[in-house]
């Protein structure tokens, strides 16, 4: 089969969230700094497979929809459409805006925001060899079917759970595929819709295995109005960090702002003292280290503009001048207080006000170990900082993500650097502790 097709994304955003009772389509809520629907938009954007994203919105809301594109730099996005009455009516929409040329097509509910880009990438990669894919979990539940008795409801029969999944999005078809099975549909007097894409495929094209990729337990669905909550603390959970090579920064130019956390790593790379120094542990990538040694403070911005702006045009800034402190905050002196906010807090914001003009990856904020109200307070405002600075230079392609290191340096680099070369934004990670 053909594995260069286009791939094209479709959000379905044309419901109107009755059950959240919002007021207002559910997926124009904001959570974790933006709008539902923004979130599953950037990860399509972001995702390397995808060529195209067409979104189906709320009749009376494309506007909207159209001022978060622009405003967010979403470039794939080609059309903004009506939705229909009912799901099924809005994916039939959808086919019809595509056109006829054969493409991808991947149908995914625009309300499970925490998509992950892996989800993507294996969905797409099925496309090659088959002609539809769903995305699954297992239940951890027992699943059984109800009867109706006049006192309530009974157990009728206990399912075995083993062979039992939950459907997720999103749903990918063949374009031809999924659009004959809609045609085969709309043409049935006997059709009354139904919750899902895969479901019309299996009725109306039996004979089209629809293959499985795992999903994930992340990938909710935003119904009722406590996934709100729950998703707000899914997006503040680390999001699975993919394992980098040895080369995996190789032709990459790296500034280290601080050497707190860094600096032992850097000296097992044969760092000669403040030029760029070839450092292997961190991924084939030259690295230039910018250290009080050589007058660069974090809490001096204009010490970190002047030395990121002797560097030059760099892939990532990495800032690594906070002091972990410990101890209780009430015996802490005066300028324990002072040092802690100013390495760590201000020198957080100094080091992005002055990385910016710079960096074309990403920026990742090292916290250093530490405990204690003042420690805490310190890193939970580097946290705070990433999630939001993630999403102010999302739309120009510049990634933000926290890393609160451990004892280890070289746990630290190797987590540092995974995080470096993954599509991730916006997250605050633990070291990994396993080294795996
Ligand atoms: N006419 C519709 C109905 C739903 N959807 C989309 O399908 C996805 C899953 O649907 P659901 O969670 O049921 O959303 P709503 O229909 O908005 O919710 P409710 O049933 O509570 O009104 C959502 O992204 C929703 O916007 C759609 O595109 N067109
Ligand atoms: C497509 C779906 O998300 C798979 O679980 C689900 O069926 C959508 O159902 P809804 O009733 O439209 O929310």
């Amino acid at each position: 089969m053909n594995s260069r097709l286009r791939s094209v994304g479709v959000l379905l955003a044309g419901g109107v969230g009755q059950r959240v009772g919002a007021g207002r389509p559910k997926q124009l809520i904001e959570v974790a700094g933006r709008t539902i629907i923004e979130h599953s938009l950037a990860v399509f954007e972001r995702a390397p497979e995808i060529d195209e994203v067409v979104v189906l919105m709320t009749p009376g809301y494309a506007g909207r929809v159209r001022e978060i594109v622009a405003a967010g730099g979403y470039r794939k996005v080609s059309k903004v459409v009506d939705g229909g009455a009912t799901r099924t009516e809005s994916t039939w929409r959808a086919l019809q805006a595509l056109g006829d040329t054969e493409c991808n097509v991947l149908l995914h509910d625009a309300v499970r925001p925490l998509l992950e880009p892996r989800i993507i990438t294996e969905c797409v990669r099925a496309l090659e060899t088959h002609e539809a894919v769903n995305v699954a979990i297992p239940s951890s539940d027992t699943i059984f079917t109800a009867v109706a008795r006049d006192d309530g409801e009974v157990i009728g029969e206990v399912l075995d759970r083993s062979r039992l999944r939950r459907s997720q999005t999103p749903q990918c078809f063949r374009l031809s595929v999924i659009r004959r099975a809609y045609e085969l549909a709309m043409a049935d007097p006997g059709f009354a819709g139904g919750t899902d894409d895969c479901g019309v495929v299996l009725r109306y094209l039996p004979e089209v295995p629809i293959h499985l990729v795992a999903g994930s337990e992340r990938n909710i669905k935003v119904t009722h109005p406590a996934d709100l909550h729950i998703a707000e603390l899914l997006f503040e959970l680390p999001a699975p960090v993919p394992r980098g090579g040895d080369d995996a920064l190789a032709g990459q130019v790296v500034a280290v702002v601080g050497d707190t956390v860094m600096g032992g790593l850097v000296a097992d790379g044969g760092a000669t003292g403040g030029g760029a120094v070839p450092a292997k542990t961190w991924g084939g990538a030259v690295v230039r280290m910018l250290t009080r040694a050589d007058g660069v403070r974090a809490e001096d911005y204009d010490s970190v503009a002047k030395a990121l702006g002797d560097v030059g045009p760099v892939d990532h800034v990495v800032f690594a001048a906070g002091r972990g402190h410990r101890g209780g905050l009430a015996s802490a002196r005066g300028e324990t207080v002072a040092d802690a906010v100013a390495a760590g807090h201000l020198g957080a914001l100094n080091v992005a006000r002055a990385a910016r003009p710079h960096v074309r990856r990403s920026l990742l904020f090292q916290v250093p170990p530490g405990s204690g109200a003042l420690h805490a307070s310190c890193a939970a405002a580097v946290a705070a900082l990433t999630r939001a600075l993630a999403l102010e230079w999302a739309a120009d392609g510049i990634r933000v993500n926290c890393v609160n290191t451990g004892a280890s340096p070289a746990l630290a680099a190797q987590t540092s650097l995974d995080i470096l070369i993954s599509d991730l934004s916006g997250q605050v990670i633990d070291v990994r502790v396993d080294g795996a």
